[in-house]
Parts: C-alpha cells; sequence; structure tokens
C-alpha cells in the first residue's frame, strides 16, 4: 500500500505532527509558500493542514488531484472555500474549540491593556523615562461591556468580564434569553441601543455579509464618548479607516486589534495612533491552544484518511451511496423545511424531531437531520452542516433531538415531516426531478412547491378574505403565481399558502394585517 501523504502549510505542534507520523504517513511542512508555489506542490498530497494564512481556492481544489481532507487546527473556516471543498468530494473539519479559552483571554488583555495604556508606560520605560500622571488610566469594575456576538467566546469573555465587575450588555439575536441571563448579560435586540451606554466594546462575531462593516462611521458616532473598541474576532467588523478617524478625534479612547481585513497587515491607517495596540493575530497563539489544535486536527485528519466519520467535518462528508440512495434527495426539502420553520419561529427551538416516512423509514435520519437543521440555522455562515456533525452542532445550540420511523407516509410512498417547537413542516418529493414540495404545514393538510418568496396567511374562516389579500398584493403590483389553501373544520381556521413574485415591502405586510383580521401573518424567503 502506498503511504499517505499529508502537507502542513502552517506551523501546528510539534505533538500534531508526532501523531501523523506515527500513524505512518510521509508529513511535509512547507510553510511560507506562495500560492502559485502550493497549487504547483498539492497534487499528491492525500491531506491538507493549514490555520488562517493559508487561502484554500477552488484554483488550489482543482490541482489538489489526490486531496481527502483538509484539516484546520484552529476554529474558523472562512480562508477555505467549503462549497468547492463538498463539490469535490473533500472533507473539511476543525478543532472547533481548541483555542477558544486563548482568544477570550487574549481579548482580556487587550480591554486591560487599552485601559491601563500598558504598552505605551512600556514604551516610554524603555526609551528611559519614568512618567505616570500621563498613564492614567480607567479601571473596568462597574463599567459597561457590550459584547457582540454570544457564542463560544463571547459567552467565556462574558464569564471573565463578570469576574472584573463589569456591567455586560450584549447582542446577537440568536442567543437565547436562558443563555444570555446564565452568562449575566443583558440582551438588546437592537445595536443602535447599545451603542450609547457601552464604555467598552468587543466583537466576537463570524465574517458575514451583516457584519463586515458593522460599525462604520454612523455607529462609531452613536458610541459613548471615550469609548474602548476591541476586535479578536475577524478583520473588518470595524472599518478601521472610520476608527482611524474617531481615535484622530479623541472620540475613541483606545482600540485593540488582533484581526486585519488583509492578513498579513504591514500598513494600517491605525499605526500612527499609540492608543491602536496592535497585535499580529496572535490570540491563538499560546502553548495550550497550539497543542490542542495540533493534535486534535491530527486525530481527525487520521480518522477521515482511514474512512472514520470524522467527528467536527463541516461539510458532508462522504455518505455510503445505499444510503446516498434512499434519502439524498430528501435532503434539500429537509433544508427547506428547516427553513421554512426557523423563519415562523424567529428563534432557535428547543426540541427538533425528525419523522422519516413509508419508503424511507428505514434509511439512517442523520442526513435528513442534518439537512433540517442547516435549514433552521441557515443564519450561521460558519459551515454546512453535515451527517457527522448533525448531532454535536444540535447540541452546541441547545437543541434536543428526536427521530423517528414511521412505517406508513399516508397517501405518499415516503414523507418527512420535521416539528420544531411544535411547528411542523411535512415534505415528499415529486415527479421525474425529485422536486420538493409542503404537503402539510401548521396541522394543515396542503401540497404545493414552495417558491422563492411565499405568504402564509392564517385566519378563522370567513368569505371574502383572500379577495381583500389579493385586492391588497394586486395595488401593491405583487404577483400571486400559486396557492393553495388548508382548512381545519374543527376550529374553523384556514391557512393559505401563497407564492409570490418579487420582494413585498414591510408596508404591504403592514397593510396586509390592518385590513384582514389574521391569527397569524408569515413572510418566507427560501
Ligand atoms: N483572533 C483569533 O485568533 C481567533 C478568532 N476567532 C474568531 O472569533 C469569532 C467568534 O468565534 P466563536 O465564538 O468560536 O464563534 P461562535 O459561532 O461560537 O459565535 C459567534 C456568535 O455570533 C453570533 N452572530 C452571528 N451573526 C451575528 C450578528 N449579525 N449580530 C450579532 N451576533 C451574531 C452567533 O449567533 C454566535 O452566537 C469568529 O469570528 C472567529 O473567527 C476564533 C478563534 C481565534
Ligand atoms: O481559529 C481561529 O479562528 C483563528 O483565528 C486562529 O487562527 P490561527 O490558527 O492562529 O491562524
Amino acid at each position: 500500500m502506498t503511504q499517505k501523504r499529508v502537507l502542513v502549510t502552517e506551523k501546528i505542534a510539534e505533538e500534531g505532527l508526532e501523531i501523523l507520523r506515527r500513524k505512518g504517513y510521509a508529513v511535509d511542512v512547507r510553510l511560507d509558500m506562495a500560492p502559485e508555489e502550493l497549487a504547483a506542490a498539492i497534487a499528491p498530497y492525500d491531506a491538507l493542514i493549514v490555520r488562517s494564512q493559508t487561502q484554500v481556492t477552488p484554483e488550489l481544489l482543482d490541482a489538489a488531484a489526490n486531496l481527502k481532507i483538509i484539516g484546520r487546527a484552529g476554529v474558523t473556516i472562512d480562508n477555505i472555500d467549503v462549497e468547492a471543498a463538498s463539490e469535490r468530494g473533500v472533507i473539511v473539519c476543525n478543532a472547533p474549540t481548541s483555542n477558544i479559552v486563548s482568544a477570550a483571554e487574549h481579548t482580556m488583555a487587550l480591554l486591560l491593556a487599552c485601559a491601563r495604556r500598558i504598552p505605551q508606560a512600556d514604551a516610554s520605560m524603555h526609551a528611559g523615562s519614568w512618567e505616570r500622571a500621563a498613564f492614567t488610566g480607567t479601571e473596568l469594575y462597574q463599567k459597561t461591556l457590550a459584547i457582540f456576538g454570544l457564542g463560544r467566546i463571547g459567552g467565556l469573555v462574558a464569564e471573565r468580564a463578570r469576574g472584573f465587575g463589569m456591567r455586560l450588555v450584549g447582542h446577537d439575536p440568536y442567543c437565547s434569553p436562558e443563555r444570555a441571563a446564565a452568562l449575566g448579560v443583558e440582551l438588546f435586540e437592537s445595536v443602535g441601543d447599545i451603542l450609547p451606554i457601552a464604555d467598552f466594546i468587543t466583537v466576537h462575531l463570524p465574517k458575514t455579509s451583516e457584519t463586515i462593516g458593522m460599525f462604520g462611521p454612523s455607529e462609531l458616532a452613536a458610541m459613548k464618548d471615550g469609548v474602548v473598541l476591541v476586535n479578536c474576532a475577524r478583520g473588518g467588523i470595524f472599518d478601521v479607516d472610520a476608527v482611524a478617524d474617531f481615535v484622530a478625534a479623541g472620540k475613541v479612547d483606545a482600540v485593540g486589534l488582533d484581526v486585519y481585513e488583509e492578513e498579513p497587515c504591514h500598513d494600517s491607517p491605525l499605526h500612527e495612533f499609540d492608543n491602536a495596540l496592535l497585535t499580529p493575530h496572535i490570540a491563538a497563539v499560546t502553548r495550550e491552544a497550539q497543542v490542542r489544535a495540533g493534535t486534535q486536527i491530527a486525530e481527525y485528519v487520521w480518522e477521515g484518511l482511514e474512512g472514520s466519520i470524522v467527528p467536527t467535518a463541516i461539510n458532508a462528508a462522504p455518505l455510503p451511496p445505499e444510503v446516498m440512495d434512499a434519502v439524498g434527495p430528501y435532503v434539500p426539502a429537509c433544508q427547506m423545511a428547516g427553513r421554512v420553520i426557523g423563519q415562523i419561529l424567529g428563534s432557535t427551538p428547543k426540541v427538533l424531531r425528525l419523522e422519516a416516512m413509508g419508503a424511507v423509514a428505514d434509511a439512517d435520519p442523520a442526513i435528513l437531520l442534518a439537512g433540517a437543521l442547516d435549514g433552521l440555522l441557515a443564519y450561521r455562515r460558519i459551515g454546512a452542516v453535515s451527517a457527522a456533525n448533525a448531532l454535536a452542532v444540535a447540541d452546541r445550540h441547545g437543541i434536543r433531538v428526536e427521530c423517528e420511523a414511521v412505517p406508513e407516509a399516508g397517501e405518499y410512498a415516503s414523507a418527512v415531516r420535521v416539528t420544531a417547537d411544535g411547528v411542523e413542516v411535512g415534505v415528499t418529493l415529486y415527479g421525474a426531478n425529485q422536486a420538493a414540495r409542503v404537503v402539510s404545514l401548521l396541522g394543515y393538510k396542503i401540497d404545493i412547491a414552495p417558491a422563492k418568496q411565499t405568504l402564509l396567511f392564517e385566519y378563522v374562516d370567513a368569505p371574502g378574505r383572500i379577495g381583500a389579500i389579493g385586492t391588497i398584493l394586486g395595488e401593491a403590483g405583487v404577483n400571486i403565481t400559486t396557492m393553495q389553501i388548508g382548512d381545519k373544520p374543527a376550529e374553523q381556521c384556514a391557512l393559505v399558502f401563497m407564492n409570490v413574485e418579487g420582494e413585498v415591502p414591510d408596508e404591504v405586510l403592514g397593510r396586509l394585517r390592518e385590513a384582514i383580521d389574521l391569527k397569524n401573518l408569515w413572510y418566507i424567503t427560501l
């Protein structure tokens, strides 16, 4: 058997390399390769191990003819094109908790160093001075710390800041009130309400289209005078040009950054300010975090190369063909069901129940569950949910999962019912191209293929409702493409599932709510 080859392009702990060598692999560590050099070298390798600085692009993957797995020795995979890897059947996995304590501690270090002007005082002593009053600082005690993003690292920062006696406020639309309460954080729905009250602001957000540039000139202007800003998450969440303007104007007292829009960063508008504390993406660079990241990723890469399930696989790990044939076509249908439920609920559910009915009852439901969760958690762009990590993802979001095999699917050969916190969507597949159809919703029996934009109306049945809806939508220029009505005669309620063309503005939704006596109106986009 030919020896498997692993390429490591960034520094990982020797302990991790040792594990791979002991497994019998040929391990090459080649640091600081230019992209074209890496593309020219990658073809013979079975596995690639990276950190945050190696860009794994579709072009690199095209050159990686033998690649089976990419291991990220750390948390974030935004330098890896996961979709392109999935298309090529390459597993992507990470070590998702390996460095979170280090990242939280580095955040505290920057907060304290900013508050107490440590780097400036240190530079002054190194220059032979003995000044004290010039470095008058502020205490963290009884100050308000705003934490944006209350996930793994944001949560650890909250626990640590509480120890300093800080008042904690936070914003994270996907954080449950129970989690916020347990962390001692007062949750705010609106970013605008937090800005004027925070003495210190730290961000622990993923890099997404929503979070990049989240704090620009108008947000900075709304902040308290003398605010301290810290970013150990991803470059670009604070608009650095705007921050530099507000530092120059004295509005921002200090800023601590560990991450940059472009890395390596050799030139920043903040370089000229001594109250800008800049570290070169070292939040995870501790002995402990590196040993954890290196050894965990070595084990996962080994599991992937030997065909075992990789517990932290982010994308769809290859499933046996017989499983894929049986349930694969249902995955997009379950994703759709998850998205519909997620938008009806508007928050992460506590219980997710999946019933595989009829011909799919006996198949392994893990991939269906992954589809449903992927839809439910669609707001996260950190990576896809896969059969391998579905239960772990559910667990991390506090979702209890129940799966049931139901031998009969009523009038259909097969169907899947997804229910989360009482909101139910049943789906089946239809026709030669196996298109997804919704066959039940909130207990109403319907049969319709959803479109990109759908309006769901629930009301106490009475004549004239549909006419009134049609008139308002017609006046607003919204075209109805297809429609189905389900009823619950016992409760005298009806549900209208209406596919429409084009966006429905909030103002039109408002008019529908005002003009018609509705129990519920949801605007779902898929
Ligand atoms: N500087 C470094 O060396 C390191 C940086 N990181 C970065 O730290 C950040 C946080 O990592 P984790 O805590 O592990 O991630 P996480 O996924 O556990 O938490 C992120 C939180 O942000 C929330 N969120 C998403 N979009 C939001 C929005 N628009 N507004 C408010 N909240 C939103 C999510 O609901 C989630 O709770 C990531 O950007 C990661 O890349 C992670 C490790 C080391
Ligand atoms: O794990 C992460 O998300 C980090 O940002 C750490 O990156 P690094 O492994 O130090 O290049």
